[in-house]
């Protein structure tokens, strides 16, 4: 993030692709902010939205030394937002089906938006309108965490799973999914699950599903997890079409969970449904709180009035 005391306050917007009222609504934010906004604004826009709007193009993970992100779409756009520009504050503007992590509606964006960046720049405590939500992180078990974790020990000591090698994904605001070569019949595999070194479940499943509290209404919630409160500080463990399998576990947001994926010709570890690693089994993954989370500015979605939206 950049210094936000300077003179001026960076916007990147990021728009939905092929979506024109998401390119109308750019075009009348740089107004607005031009307009109305306390201080000077410099505006850019993604790449692809750039070939639309007469707003300077730049790449999404370059916002990340901005002062403010605006996401304009769906959910799956602001995950992507999420994924590309670190703690840099995003403003979510909703233009999609089910909008639970955009809170601002289209026409209250060009007061709003305006607002948040004049109160950034005065360095106002934004109160109820900043949340920080919790990440996830998957690596290889055995490799560090980065918050140093390794496998789990003693009593749910690993087979030994071999040199693994080394990769990384984006941390995931929502959900890190484990699964065997493919969903459905014939396509999971034989899972291993510890929390902290003890086990919790270990059987055949399509996978498991470690997701935050803001991910509990997204996938977590059609594999049979709970809702969690986005005030609980959690992680929640599901087992996804678990033979015999254990009721889903909610799990401090300190833990470290460990997956190991035992007889299956290959597995995936997949971050927010997108950014996806292929597993050669027998191996192990650990999930962990992320170092650095997201920050949402703004009004902040009523998490009970948004149940409406899952129905
Ligand atoms: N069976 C399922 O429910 C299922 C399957 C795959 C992915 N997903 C979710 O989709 C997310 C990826 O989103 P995408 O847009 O790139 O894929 P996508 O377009 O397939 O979106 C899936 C749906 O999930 C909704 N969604 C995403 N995050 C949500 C949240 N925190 N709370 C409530 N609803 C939410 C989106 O609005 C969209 O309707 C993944 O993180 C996963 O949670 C759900
Ligand atoms: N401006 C953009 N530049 C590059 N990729 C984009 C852009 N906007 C969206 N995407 C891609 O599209 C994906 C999600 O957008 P998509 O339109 O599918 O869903 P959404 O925002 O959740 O909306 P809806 O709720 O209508 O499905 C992102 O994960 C990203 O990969």
């Amino acid at each position: 993030m950049a210094d936000v005391s300077s003179a001026t306050v960076d916007v990147g917007i990021v728009a939905q692709r092929a979506n024109d009222r998401a390119y109308d609504l750019v075009t009348a934010l740089r107004t607005a902010l031009e307009n109305r906004a306390a201080v000077e604004t410099t505006v850019a826009v993604d790449e692809l939205t750039a070939e639309h709007v007469s707003v300077p193009g730049v790449p999404v993970a370059m916002m990340a030394e901005f002062d403010l992100v605006v996401s304009i779409g769906g959910d799956g756009t602001l995950l992507f937002v999420a994924r590309e520009v670190g703690e840099t504050p995003i403003l979510g503007v909703n233009l999609g089906e089910v909008g639970f992590l955009n809170a601002v509606a289209p026409s209250d964006a060009l007061d709003i938006v305006p607002d948040v960046v004049s109160q950034l720049h005065a360095a106002d405590d934004l109160g109820t309108q900043r949340r920080t939500l919790r990440r996830l992180t998957a690596t290889p078990a055995g490799a560090g965490g980065e918050n140093g974790a390794t496998a789990p020990t003693g009593a749910t000591e690993l087979t030994d799973t071999g040199p693994q090698p080394n990769w990384t994904l984006e941390p995931a605001l929502n959900e890190i999914v484990v699964h065997g070569p493919r969903r459905g019949h014939g396509g999971g595999a034989t899972i291993r699950v510890a929390v902290d070194g003890r086990q919790y479940a270990s059987g055949h499943a399509d996978g498991i599903l470690v997701s935050t509290p803001t991910g509990s209404t997204a996938y977590n919630l059609s594999e049979g997890g709970p809702l969690v409160h986005p005030n609980a500080d959690t992680l929640i463990v599901t087992q996804m079409a678990a033979a015999d399998g254990r009721p889903p576990l909610v799990v401090d947001a300190d833990a470290t969970v460990t997956i190991t994926v035992e007889d299956a010709a290959t597995a995936f570890v997949i971050s927010d449904g997108r950014d996806r690693q292929k597993l050669e089994p027998p191996a192990s993954v650990t999930v962990t709180t992320a170092s650095e989370p997201t920050t949402l500015v703004g009004p902040q979605s009523d998490f009970f009035a948004a149940l409406d939206k899952l129905e």
